[in-house]
Order: C-alpha cells, then structure tokens, then sequence
C-alpha cells in the first residue's frame, strides 16, 4: 500500500528549466498511452489498485483538485472562473485553498477525466525554449480519507502533485510583454521557494518564509513540514543549458538536506481514545511524582544546599523507580529565592539574579526584541484565524482589483477602438476635405476655364461682329461701287451712245448731203423761177443742172449703198455677236462641268482631311459648297438668260432694221425712180421746148405746172426723207445700244472668267471657306466644351452637395455613437457598481457547475483481506450503488465490495 493511503501527507515536485521535461514528467504526453502516461495519472492508477487490494474493512473516499498559480494568484483548474482563491490554515485542515473545488473520484476514469478538464483550462504560451511553455505552477491534489470500519479510526493523507513552472532566464526564452511579467512572477515564486528551501537547509535560520509566496505557502507542509517529499529535477541534456543544470542541480543538493517530520494524519477511535487517556492519566501521577522529586531537589538549592551529582533528579532515574527521597529545605531561604524573581516587559532586559549562598551573583540578559517568545496555541489560533480572514479580505481585494482592472482595461480597449475609430472618422474627414478641397479647386479650374472661354467667345463674338461688320461695310462699299459703277455706267453708256450716234448719224447722215443738193436744187429753182422766167427757164434746165441731180442722186444712193455694207456688217457682227454667244455658253459650260469638278475634288480633299472628324462637318461643308455652287449656277443660268432674251431682242431689233433697210432701200429706190421720172419730165419738156416754139401763156402754163409738180414731188420728198431720217435715227439707237450691251456682255464674259478661271481666287475662296469651317467648328467645339464644363461643374457641385451632407451624416453618427457610448458607459458602470454592491452583500458561494457528478463523496470499500459486516447504506451516504456491478473479487466477500471500485475493477 503506497504511503499516502496509510495517512501520510505527500508530495512530488518536478523542478527544472523550461523545456527540460516537467510536465512529460509529471503528466505525460499522453494520458490514455500507457508507455507515454506521466507521474500523476501512474500514482492515480497505483492509488486505486491499492485500494482495491486494501483490507475489506478499510472505506476509502478520494477527492481531486487541480488547480494553478498564475501571476501570483490561485485559479481553481476544475472551476476556472475563481481565479483568486485565498489560502487559509487551521488547526485541524492546517493549510489549505479556501473555496477550491474537489470532486470526489471513484474510478482512475474519473480522475483521467478531471485531469483532461484541468489541463484544459491551463495557461500555456509560446516560447523559444517550448512550443507549449507552462506558465503556471500547477498543483494536482488527491486526498484520500480512510475509515476503519471496525473501529472507526479515520485517516488522511494528501498528494500534492506538483509541476512547476519553468525555471528560465528570460533572455533564452526570448520572453517580452505578457510573457516577460508571468517570467517574473514565475522567478519570483521560484526564488521564494529557494528561499525557504535555504532557510531550512543553512540551520540558522529561525524563520522559513513560506509566506513570500503563494507556491511556498500552499507547500508549507511539503516542504520541512508533514510531508513525505519527493523532488525530481529535470535537466536539459543539451550543453547549451549548462548554467540552468547546474543551478537545477545545485537547488536539487540543497533541497535534499531538507528534514521534514512524516507523521500519519489519524483521528483515534473511542477505544484508543479511553486508552490513550487512562495512559495519559497514569502519565500524569507518574510526572506528578517525578515534579515534587524536582521541586525537592530545587527547594535544596535554593535553601543553598548543595544535592550530590549520584542524587540528582532524572527523568531516567524516575522512570526506573531509582530515585531517593531528599533532605527538606530550609524555607526561609526559599522565600527569599522567589522574591528575587523580576517579571520585565518585552524590550527590556531580564536580569535574574541568583541570592547564591556563596554571595556571588550572575546576570544573564536576554534581548526580546530578537527572539520573540512562542505562541502558545490559542495566540497561535487567534493569529491563523486573523490571518485567514485577512486573506480572505486580500482575496477579495485582489478579485476587485482585478474586476477594476478587466473593468479599465475592456474601457481602455473600448477607448482605443473610439479613438481608432475617430482616428479613421478623422482620416476619412481629411480625405473628404482633400478631394473637397479638390473638387473646390476643380471647380475653380472650370469656373475660370468657362470664365476664359466666355471671354474667348465673347472675343470671338466681337470678333465676328467685327468682320460682319466689316463684311457689311465691304459689301455696302462693293453696293456702293456697284451702284457708282453703275451709275458711271449708266453715265458713260448714255455719253457713248450719244457719242456713237453722234458718229454714226455723222457717218450715215445722207440727209444733209441730199438737203445740200435739195438747196442747191431749190436755189437753182427759185433763181430759175425768180430771175430767167422763160429765156432763163430753159437755161435754168440745161444739162449740166440735170447732170448735178443725177450725180447728187448718185452720190445719195452710193451713200445708201454704204449704209446698207455697213447693215450688212452690222449683220455680220450680229452673227459674230451670235456666234460669240454660243461660244460663251459652251465656254460657260465647260467651266460649269470644270466647277464642279474642282468642287467634287475639294469635297474629296475636305473629306480626306477631315477624315474621322465626323460626318456632320462633312455634311455641313458638301451641303453649304453645293448651296454656293447652285446659288452661283442658278446666278450664272439666270444672267445666261438675260443674255439670252437680251440676245433675242437684238435679233429682234436686227430683224427690225433690217425691215427698215428694207423699207429705206425701197424707199431710195422710190426717190430714184420719182428722179428720174422728174428727169425724164425735164428731158421731154426740154425737147419740146427746142423742138415747138410754143406761144407764152402755154409756156408758163407748162411751167406753172412743171413748178407745181416738182414742188408737190419735193414735198413728198420731203415727208420720205423725213420718215427715213427718224427711221435711221432709231435704229442707230439700236444698233449703238447692241454695241453697248455687247460691250456689257463682254466684260460680264471677262468678270466670269475673271471670278471662275482664276484658280488663286478659287484657292483663297476655299481658303476662306475653310477657315470658315474651323471657326465655326472651333465655335461648336468651344460651346460644346462650355456645356461640358457647365454639366460637369452642376455634377461636381452636385457631388460636393452630396459629400457634403455625408460628412455631415458621418459627424452626426459620430456624435451619435459618442453619446450612446458614453451612456452605455455610464449604464455599465451601474450596472457594475450594482453588480459589486449585490456580490458584497450577499455571501460568496463556491460555484460548482464544472463538476456536478463528483460533489458526492463516492465511499470506495477495500477489495483485498477480510470481511466486514457493515451495511452498504450505511457506508453508502446516499450514493446510488448498484448490486449488478460490484466486484467479484471473490465470492465470499463480492457483495460487501463497492460498486465503484467493482466498476473500475471490471474495467481493468
Ligand atoms: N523524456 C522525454 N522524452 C520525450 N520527449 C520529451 C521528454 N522530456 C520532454 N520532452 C518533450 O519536450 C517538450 C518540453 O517538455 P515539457 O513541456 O514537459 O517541458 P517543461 O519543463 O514542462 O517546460 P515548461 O517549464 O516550459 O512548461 C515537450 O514536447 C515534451 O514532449
């Protein structure tokens, strides 16, 4: 049976640097592995073996607790929400973790169990050293209480099981933060132990600060104490941690030394109580005795007796029945030794004088400040009493301490994550100011471009004014020159003309030949008539008068003929004119055909050049040169007309002449047949003025008559020549206007050509044209940026609006947020400070939770030697048991065994 079945106290350290083996030591790296299975899950299987092989009589309960120091503060492995259990000692429990949960265990299954919840809930962390560094001291507690049932004699003993942390210099592990500080902690506690170690070790020194640290306190008993103490060291093999082994082998020396005093934890039974008393008793007569032979031998010295050494009083001799009554003392003597006895206070010296019979005195000092007298066992339970409630006190103080600092810390956490948020609330506020501040500056931008470009058009616009205007003033100048040119055409029109007709009528007049032969003809009447009435009259008719008539008649119809030559030239002209006409118009068609030639051709260039720059511009330009190409056809088609009709009436007006050369021709033939009818009248009446000498009066009746014809012929004469003369007139009218619409259509031909065939003036009328086009296009294209710009500022001012109302949205959310913040703060802080107020009224209740199957004690009955005649309910406690699966170990004695350790037994 292991040791602390039979009621001793127990413990096992594991002692060493981090990574060195501890908790592969202690707990293995597999529970459930048989081979891999540690220290504590071994001794758990050891202990319920040895219970079952325990004597019959023998009723065992164990109980488990697992719990850790983390950071100087006790957390309950099996109950992980106390995680600051105060320790307390007392006389009967000595000491102990108030509040720890123990879960009563009936099978090594159950304590596996426990054990996997504990480790569970351990603090691990990483390091350099150990992937899975313990952070924490852990402690597995088995306590197993026995009663025998046949005298009812209890006993108790308790396994610490201890797995310590890491004994580590913090630059190896490269531990820094959280780390670093359970490192300290950690060196601490470990240093606390060394210490109390030491103290215990060197034999000077009086006091062992168990109380240093949790760790050391909790092993109080562990360590000098009641305890059988088992210390493995763990060392790492590699030479990388020589130091650390020799440090680990040198606390492993010191702590050998260590003694302690393993005593059974037993409560008697009434029996052995009686006996111990009645022993006790006897005891006391016999110390009675053995006090009056002291006393004796004391009242002998004082009454200043000297008691030979062979009659000193000894315990030895006492209890050998040796003693020899002594001689009575003198006492007076004695009551002079009592008074001299001085009681003095703490602080002050004792001086106990001696009133020696020989005289001489001796004074011994004793300094209290030093040695501070034992406390007797109430002090001693007033102190642990005080000091368990001071404990508990601090246990509660450091709960609320760290209440308060969970408290900060979820405040300082939420503080943190606010001001992130605001932080970020402020970046995103900078960035939207930015790009604000951006688009503002964008804004600008197009608001001075649009600015810029208004001023632009409004140059453009003046400018365009500006050649409108000049255009007009062109155009009315040109109206102007027109108009004077027409006027001076006009003008120098009627000048020619009058001028032409002027030599024509010079030219063609032969009137003024025929009045000067008319004159001559009347001048040489009137003489004939006036000077020779008879004789003269046949003088007057001579010959030679007849021949001037004939030759003026010739002259006048020489001059006739050169009339007509020059119609006939006329005429000629005219067909010249016509031929030109025709010439001219196949002339103006080819340079029709030519135009439009020249305009495909400019369209194509226009097209290629613009090439890509859309169609409508294309469109436009083909749409605007066919309107000047028609407008300058329809211009062209309608002077051709005119030229046409005008032509038409000239031939009309050249028929007319001709019909009135016709009409002069027959009338000149007229004139010459009236002459020489006139002639040959003269002729017959000059023969039959020689040939008959007629009497007076026939003569001047002849005469008379001759006078009378021949004026009646000139009057007619007159009237045809009259008719004749206004005839010519009016067709030189005509013909000098045909020169001069001639002359027009000329140099309207040379201004056609001039305005068609000049290919510069083409070329800068393109020229012109296209430029045209890239103001107008530059025009469209500034408009059209203007309304982009007009459109893309109303977005962005849009776009400002919205961001604008976002950020305010977003300040108003974070106003928002701030205020329910603040008042889910102020509400927390309630609901804590309620929270607080409610756990210290009412008296804190361990919380059991985590294990509710093992708050029952589970009394496991011995399976080895003898029977026993106690009753399963008896022993039971209310526990379920159940008959079918006790264990059989043997058959006498199978139904009195526990069903715990039956069910365990059967599972093995
Ligand atoms: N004897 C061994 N055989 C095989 N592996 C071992 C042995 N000793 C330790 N290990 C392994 O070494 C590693 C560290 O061991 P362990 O965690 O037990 O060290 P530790 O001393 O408890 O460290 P810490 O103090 O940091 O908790 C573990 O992975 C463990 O499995």
């Amino acid at each position: 049976m292991i040791e602390v079945l039979k009621g001793y106290n127990g413990t096992v350290f594991a002692y060493g640097q981090t990574g060195s083996g501890k908790t592969y030591t202690m707990m293995g790296s597999n529970i459930d592995d048989e081979a891999n299975k540690g220290v504590i899950p071994r001794i758990s299987e050891q202990i319920f073996d040895s219970i079952v092989e325990a004597p019959s009589n023998l009723e065992f309960t164990v109980k488990v607790s697992y719990i850790e120091i983390y950071m100087e503060k006790i957390r309950d492995l099996l109950n992980p929400t106390n995680d600051n259990l105060p320790v307390h000692e007392d006389k009967q429990r000595g000491v102990y973790v108030k509040g720890l949960l123990e879960v009563y265990v009936a099978s090594v299954g159950e304590v596996f169990e426990v054990m996997r919840r504990g480790q569970s809930a351990r603090i691990v962390a990483y390091t350099a050293m150990n992937a899975e560094s313990s952070r924490s001291h852990s402690i597995f507690v088995i306590t197993i209480n026995q009663k025998d049932l046949t005298n009812g004699s209890n006993r108790s003993g308790r396994l610490y099981l201890v797995d310590l942390a890491g004994s580590e210099k913090v630059g190896k592990t490269g531990a820094s933060g959280q780390t670093l500080e359970e490192a300290k902690m950690i060196n601490k506690s470990l240093t606390a132990l060394g210490m109390v170690i030491n103290a215990l070790t060197d034999g000077k020194s009086k006091h062992v600060p168990y109380r240093d640290s949790k760790l050391t306190r909790i092993l109080q008993e562990s360590l000098g104490g009641n305890s059988r103490t088992t210390l493995i060291i763990n060392s790492s093999p590699s030479s990388f941690n020589e130091a650390e082994t020799l440090s680990t082998l040198r606390f492993g020396m010191r702590a050998k030394s260590i003694k302690n005093k393993a005593k059974i934890n037993a409560e008697l039974s009434a029996n052995e109580l009686k006996a111990l008393l009645k022993k006790s008793e006897l005891q006391i007569v016999s110390f009675k005795d053995y006090i009056v032979a002291l006393e004796g031998e004391v009242s002998l010295w004082r009454a200043g007796s000297a008691v030979p050494p062979e009659r000193f009083v000894t315990f030895d001799k006492f209890s050998k029945g040796e003693l020899q009554p002594l001689p009575a003392p003198n006492g007076a003597e004695a009551a002079a030794m009592s008074a001299a006895t001085e009681i003095v206070r703490p602080g002050s010296t004792v001086s106990l004088a001696s009133a020696a019979t020989n005289g001489s005195s001796a004074s011994v000092k004793v300094d209290l400040r030093t040695s501070s007298p034992p406390l007797d066992n109430d002090e001693k339970e007033e102190f642990l009493k005080r000091e368990n409630e001071l404990m508990d006190d601090l246990t509660k103080k450091e709960s609320e301490l760290e209440k308060e600092r969970s408290f900060t810390k979820t405040l300082t956490d939420e503080l943190e994550l606010l001001k992130k948020r605001e932080g970020e609330i402020f970046d995103e506020n900078k960035e939207l100011t930015a790009t604000l501040h951006d688009l503002k500056m964008q804004l600008e931008k197009i608001t001075f471009a649009s600015a810029e470009t208004e001023i632009n058009m409004e140059a453009l616009k003046e400018k365009n004014l500006e050649l409108s205007a000049e255009i007009d003033a062109l155009r009315a100048q040109l109206d102007e020159m027109e108009k004077s040119k027409k006027y001076s055409d006009e003008e120098d029109k009627e000048k020619r003309r009058a001028e032409k007709m002027a030599q024509m009528m010079a030219e063609l007049d032969p009137t003024s030949a025929i009045s000067e032969k008319e004159k001559a003809v009347r001048q040489s009447l009137q003489n004939l008539l006036q000077e020779l009435p008879t004789a003269q009259l046949d003088a007057a008719l001579e010959s030679q008068d007849l021949d001037v008539v004939t030759r003026e008649l010739a002259n006048a119809k020489k001059q006739l003929e050169a009339l007509t030559a020059q119609l006939k030239n006329m005429t000629l002209d005219n067909e010249m004119l016509t031929k030109k006409r025709a010439e001219l118009e196949s002339r103006l068609t080819t340079l029709e055909l030519e135009y439009e030639d020249l305009l495909d051709k400019t369209i194509q260039e226009e097209e290629q050049r613009l090439h890509g720059d859309g169609t409508e511009h294309l469109v436009d330009l083909k749409e605007r040169l066919e309107q000047q190409y028609s407008s300058k056809r329809d211009a062209y088609v309608a002077e051709i007309e005119q030229l046409k009709t005008g032509l038409l009436k000239k031939n009309e007006e050249l028929a007319e002449l001709a019909a009135s050369k016709e009409a002069l021709e027959a009338a000149n033939e007229a004139l010459t047949s009236s002459l020489n009818a006139a002639k040959r009248e003269a002729s017959a009446a000059l023969g039959k003025l020689a040939a008959l000498d007629k009497p007076e009066s026939e003569k001047d009746k002849d005469l008379e008559r001759i006078k009378k014809t021949m004026s009646a012929q000139l009057q007619e004469f007159d009237a045809m020549k009259k008719a004749l003369m206004k005839d010519l007139q009016n067709r030189c009218e005509k013909v000098v206007e045909l020169e001069l619409s001639l002359d027009e259509i000329r140099e309207q031909y040379n201004n056609m050509l001039r305005n068609n065939n000049i290919k510069a003036t083409q070329k800068k009328m393109a020229f012109l044209e296209r430029n045209l086009e890239q103001l107008t296009s530059v025009q469209k294209q500034l408009v059209e940026q203007n309304t982009t710009l007009k459109r893309e500022i109303a977005m962005a001012e849009r776009k400002l609006v919205t961001r604008n109302e976002r950020i305010q949205t977003l300040e108003d959310m974070l106003e928002e947020t701030q205020s329910k913040l603040a008042a889910q703060k102020l509400n927390f802080e309630a609901q804590l400070k309620e929270l607080q107020r409610k756990i210290r009224e009412q008296p804190q209740q361990p919380v059991h939770q985590a294990f509710t199957w093992g708050r029952i004690a589970k009394p496991l009955r011995g399976g080895g030697a003898g029977n026993i005649s106690v009753v399963d309910d008896a022993i039971g406690g209310g526990i379920d048991f159940d008959d079918d699966i006790r264990p059989r170990r043997s058959d006498s004695n199978a139904a009195k065994r526990s069903s715990w350790l039956g069910f365990m037994a059967g599972k093995r």
